[in-house]
């Protein structure tokens, strides 16, 4: 189960930390490593869903815009083009009105004046001004020219179609003949002509105007209708009376199959997209207009690529803004999805790597322990427990310091601070050192710290590595007091005895200090080994060294040095003379009897004695003269004191 903190400290740091509750113990974690939940792959997903929608939206708005603006063109193209028709109606029909009217006030003339009117006259005279017609004629009824305004010679009109038509309809109305090669002229033109009806309402003949068919495409002079526009005026018969189309006229074609010319019976006039239906292939954007009272219609068009050159300039201008925009938002998704997919295996490495921690910690045969940088314990595994004896929950109340003895409080104190200055979290020293166990028994453990850092490189927490070495701690000790003490009476050594006179040489020598060795041998003990046994001797030298400790201070050295042979060293003497009292003591304490198997035994003991500095002042004359005053006391008679030298003041 886990729940979140406070953990265990104060400060900052201690949110990080979550705790797992185990049955017996409680451990911290950082939390990252177990609340953290895998969130990339939705995530990129959603990422990818979210940009395909974004580069989707973005590109239905730019298409829609770019149909939008083409839609606009094109029907502001239409309406240009419709003003263009009905300017372009308008001039026809000022054309065609001059023409009538010029036509009826020849023909006029020729009834009130008949064969004798004389047009080339009139023209010369500029009696008929209008410059648009090359030729102005009057046709009679056989077909033969009465007047012209420009020689013609014998020319026959009963073939042309205007005269057949006149001839066979009576209505006065200006006829539009198709565009024909002029008899006269040599040059194609377009006849225009009006019957000449006598008074009983015969035939009478015609007049007849032949117009230049340029004179009805001159319209584009003042109209820009592009480098491929298209004026049209086309009569209802189908014939094209004049076309202007890219700046080239043309004139007589068929136009039944147009579009604009299938359309105008049911719709007079509208406007249409011409699909590449002329010579030229182009395709363009029409407005046509059937002309009132005229049996014609006119047609304006514009390269449909001329009118969309802008709106084709800003399309481009759209899908190259979109691609791009699409190129970014596809290459910052790919990015986001790059580096979340990075940070998923960074996590999933953590997670493993946590896990390996996990397990690490838990099961290692050390103690370990995560500390805080001012000695609180933040966390310890079950070994640390239980190497001390306390649950987790007691040790985070506690600091490090306070699970030590006071005398080694501040070596842990030095320890920790010259770690968390190192800031090394690599060749972590180790210091062997105690722990007071719950039970108040001393741990001994050999003690690794290592510091982690945070990203910027301080400090969070230490991480302690402990290994109980108690049980070797006990038996260096063991093997130590063997090595120094003799194993029958527990007393130090020779080799601890002369260590100690050393010492105290030493000290006597810096502080000007008196000193004196007692060299001790029992009188009689090899009769009561002999007669009680080898047990009952050993028996008696244990009770010999207890005596012996009894008759000196604590700061003074007894030392069994072989056999029933024991050394004193009576350190920081006040006067020499109180050697020789010690010496008296001691012979004294082992003249009592000893209780042996519930029977006394008597000994006695033989005491050399030599002082320093009087009577050497180095260790070994001084020994040398402890013994040799041992011998002397022995061999005057045993039981009795005798100094190594001359007998000090
Ligand atoms: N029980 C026992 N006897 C020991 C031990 N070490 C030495 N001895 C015996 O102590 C005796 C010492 O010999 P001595 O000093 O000649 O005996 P003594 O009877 O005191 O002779 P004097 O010194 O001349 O009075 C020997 O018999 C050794 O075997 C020991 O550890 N235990």
């Amino acid at each position: 189960m886990l729940r979140r903190g406070p953990g265990p400290g104060r400060g900052g740091w201690q949110s990080r930390w979550i705790f797992v509750d185990r049955p017996s113990r409680q451990y911290c974690f950082p939390e990252s490593s177990v609340l953290r939940k895998r969130t990339g792959i939705p995530l990129n997903l959603f990422i990818a869903l979210l940009c395909g929608l974004g580069v989707a939206g973005l590109w239905l708005v730019t298409l829609q815009r770019v149909v939008f603006e083409r839609e606009q063109s094109i029907a502001a193209a239409m309406k240009s083009n419709t003003h263009l028709a009905i300017a372009y109606e308008q001039q026809v029909f000022r054309t065609l009105k001059a023409a009538e009217q010029v036509a009826a006030f020849v023909r006029e003339q020729y009834l009130q004046k008949g064969p004798d009117i004389d047009l080339w006259r009139w023209v010369e005279r500029q009696t008929i001004r209008e410059s648009m017609f090359t030729i102005v004629s009057v046709v009679d009824e056989t077909g033969q020219i009465v007047s012209s305004s420009q020689p013609t010679g014998r020319v026959n009109y009963t073939d042309r179609e205007f005269f057949q038509a006149h001839r066979t309809a009576g209505e006065d109305v200006l006829f539009v003949s198709r565009p024909v090669l002029g008899r006269v002229s040599g040059r194609w033109q377009i006849p225009m002509s009006l019957r000449i009806s006598r008074p009983d309402g015969g035939f009478g003949g015609v007049v007849v105007m032949s117009v230049d068919p340029a004179n009805f495409t001159a319209f584009d002079r003042h109209a820009d209708l592009g480098g491929q526009g298209l004026l049209e005026l086309t009569g209802l018969d189908g014939a094209v009376r004049a076309r202007k189309l890219g700046g080239a006229d043309s004139f007589g074609m068929d136009a039944r199959s147009l579009a604009w010319f299938r359309l105008q019976p049911t719709s007079p006039e509208g406007e249409l997209i011409d699909h590449r239906s002329l010579e030229d292939g182009v395709e363009r954007i029409i407005s046509y207009r059937r002309m009132a009272g005229y049996p014609l219609m006119v047609v304006v068009g514009t390269a449909y690529a001329e009118e969309l050159a802008l709106v084709s300039q800003r399309r481009g201008s759209y899908l190259v803004m979109a691609g791009s925009a699409t190129a970014v938002l596809v290459l910052f998704a790919s990015l986001l999805m790059l580096v979340l997919a990075r940070q998923r295996t960074a996590a999933d490495a953590l997670r493993a790597s946590e896990a390996v921690f996990r397990a690490t910690f838990h099961q290692a045969a050390m103690g370990i322990a995560h500390i805080a940088p001012d000695g609180r314990i933040l966390g310890a595994n079950e070994k640390y427990c239980q190497m001390l004896g306390y649950d987790g929950d007691e040790l985070r109340e506690r600091s490090v310091f306070e699970l030590s003895d006071a005398d080694s409080q501040d070596e842990i104190r030095q320890f920790l601070a010259s770690r968390l200055a190192e800031h090394s979290p690599l060749a972590a020293p180790e210091i062997e050192k105690t722990y007071r166990r719950k039970d108040g028994s001393t741990l001994w453990v050999c003690e690794a710290l290592s510091v982690v850092t945070d990203a910027d490189g301080k400090a969070e927490f230490l991480v302690a590595v402990a290994q109980d070495i108690t049980a070797r701690k006990a038996l260096e000790a063991r093997l130590s007091h063997a090595a120094l003490h003799d194993g029958l009476t527990g007393l130090p050594n020779r080799v601890m005895f002369l260590d100690r006179l050393d010492r105290v040489l030493e000290s006597a020598r810096r502080h000007g200090d008196l000193a004196a060795v007692l060299y001790i041998d029992l009188d009689g003990f090899k009769a009561v080994n002999d007669s009680r046994g080898h047990a009952a001797g050993d028996a008696l030298l244990q009770q010999v060294a207890r005596r012996l400790e009894g008759c000196v201070r604590a700061e003074d050295t007894v030392a069994r040095l072989g056999g029933d042979e024991f050394g004193i060293v009576l350190a920081a003497l006040a006067r020499t003379q109180d050697c020789e009292a010690v010496g008296r003591k001691i012979i004294q304490a082992l003249a009592r009897p000893f209780l042996l198997d519930e029977s006394e035994v008597c000994i006695s003991a033989s005491v050399g004695a030599v002082a320093y500095p009087a009577h050497g002042e180095d260790t070994r004359s001084l020994l040398v003269n402890a013994d040799t005053a041992m011998y002397v006391a022995k061999h005057a008679g045993k039981n009795r004191f005798s100094w190594g030298g001359r007998p000090a003041a």
